[in-house]
């Protein structure tokens, strides 16, 4: 008999291309039919036909409390009782800028929209009218939304699908983006000894999620900071999944660096569409309606997104919570780490606050190039056999995985079990 699953997923396509509404959904890379789920609680969530599946995925990022966690939905069906938009201006939008700018010292004023490509392609705009110059910098294997200048040699989908700079961007669009190797200081250098006065802003996610997980060097983002200040350029911080993600501060307070501008995205909206961008207060102020740069949205600063967002960043200033949540990510790649070891498999995986990377190679990528000599193939076996046990990954070798406060004790030993079976008839 057919399952429940295989049936959506046959009618999906006939209407949806691919049966999905964003590619990396689809298991076009790793092979097999895109789960399609009905519930969440908690660290689980549930498919069409009943099967319970411990979820590394938290929707790509956002759900760092795990699903339908009880303040953030008491939270929504308030607002939502209320009304669910008013395009006109609420106390709860100053509420979460204020809180924005209290916890970022980087932002002095932010801005809300509706996704993280809004957010990155607003910051883009922003810094090419406040600095008057079209070049922008980004780095090969980041992926920052798909505006049409940023989807160059992209991370996430793009490179998982094998076409990291997308057809339907015309020559001239792109003609502008530079792209670069992360963590090379010395192409870095060049680009701004030959262009520097042309340049724009380098946007660049401060740790990579969107080609696995790679940590940027301090040296590297140092240099980054350093170069800008001296040519007048914008350092955006694409920190849509570390923000709020890896720590209070989010990356620029791990790694002490002070963007111009931010993007986030994902946990600051706690699962509904939301996003923003913010940086100084002097680049702001080029925004309409002040300033001559436009950036608009009908739903932006949305009441029931910016309630989900706003139970979501109070449940994560609460005292220890990203020690515990760095704490259970850790034992996870450790624990994964470990029991490849006993096998003697070439695999490697790390963490950053409640963001992980796990890698069929001996030791964590530093680069791009490290990414694409990992094992796909094995990647793509162990996350069949680990969807077997119960256990989602994201279907692509090219994604960091994330960790939820919900996640327990019991969750991670079941992983690690899961991994152990896998591993002991590896071959
Ligand atoms: N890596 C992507 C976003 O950060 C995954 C989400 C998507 O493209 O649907």
């Amino acid at each position: 008999m057919t399952s429940r699953n295989q049936q959506l997923y046959e009618l999906s396509q006939r209407v949806i291309p691919g049966g999905v509404n964003s590619p990396v959904r689809a298991f076009k890379s790793v092979g097999g039919t895109p789960i399609f789920f009905q519930r969440g609680q908690g660290p689980y969530f549930w498919d069409v036909d009943g099967k319970a599946y411990i979820d590394y995925v938290g929707s790509w990022g956002p759900l760092i409390l795990g699903h339908a966690h009880p303040e953030v939905i008491k939270s929504v069906h308030e607002a939502a009782q209320n009304g669910l938009s008013f395009g006109a201006p609420t106390e709860a939008e100053l509420i979460i800028a204020e809180l924005v700018c209290s916890l970022l010292p980087s932002i002095e004023q932010v801005r809300l929209v509706s996704s993280g490509t809004e957010a990155g392609m607003s910051a883009i705009r922003l810094a090419r009218g406040y600095t008057n110059r079209s070049r922008i910098i980004k780095f090969e294997g980041c992926y920052h939304g798909h505006d049409d200048a940023l989807l160059v040699k992209a991370g996430s989908g793009a490179l998982t699908f094998g076409h990291p700079s997308s057809a339907g961007v015309p020559s001239e669009t792109a003609a502008h983006t530079i792209v670069l190797s992360y963590n090379d200081i010395p192409s870095v250098e060049k680009a701004f000894n030959d262009f520097g006065n042309e340049i724009a802003a380098v946007i660049v996610e401060p740790v990579a999620g969107n080609m696995n997980l790679v940590k940027a060097s301090p040296d590297f983002l140092t240099t980054l900071r350093k170069l800008c200040t001296q040519y007048g350029s914008v350092l955006i911080f694409d920190e849509v999944m570390t923000g709020f993600r890896v720590g209070l501060e989010c990356a620029q307070g791990l790694y002490q660096i002070k963007p111009d501008l931010t993007i986030l995205g994902k946990v600051i909206g706690g699962g509904m569409p939301m996003a923003a961008f913010g940086g100084r207060r002097d680049i702001m102020q080029c925004l309409a309606p002040l300033g001559a740069v436009y950036q608009a949205g009908t739903l932006s600063g949305n009441p029931v997104a910016v309630a989900a967002g706003l139970a979501t960043l109070n449940e994560v200033q609460k005292p220890g919570f990203y020690e515990a949540l760095a704490a259970k990510t850790e034992q996870l790649v450790q624990g994964l780490t470990e029991i490849a070891k006993q096998h003697g498999i070439a695999f490697s995986a790390q963490a950053v606050g409640g963001m992980f990377g796990l890698y069929f190679r001996e030791t964590a990528p530093e680069s791009f190039a490290d990414v694409m000599a990992c094992d796909k193939e094995a990647f793509n076996r162990f996350f069949h056999a680990m969807l077997q046990e119960g256990v989602y990954f994201a279907p692509s070798a090219f994604e960091a995985g994330f960790v939820s406060s919900s996640h327990t004790e019991e969750e991670i030993n079941k992983t690690l079990s899961a991994a152990g079976r896998i591993f002991a008839t590896w071959k």
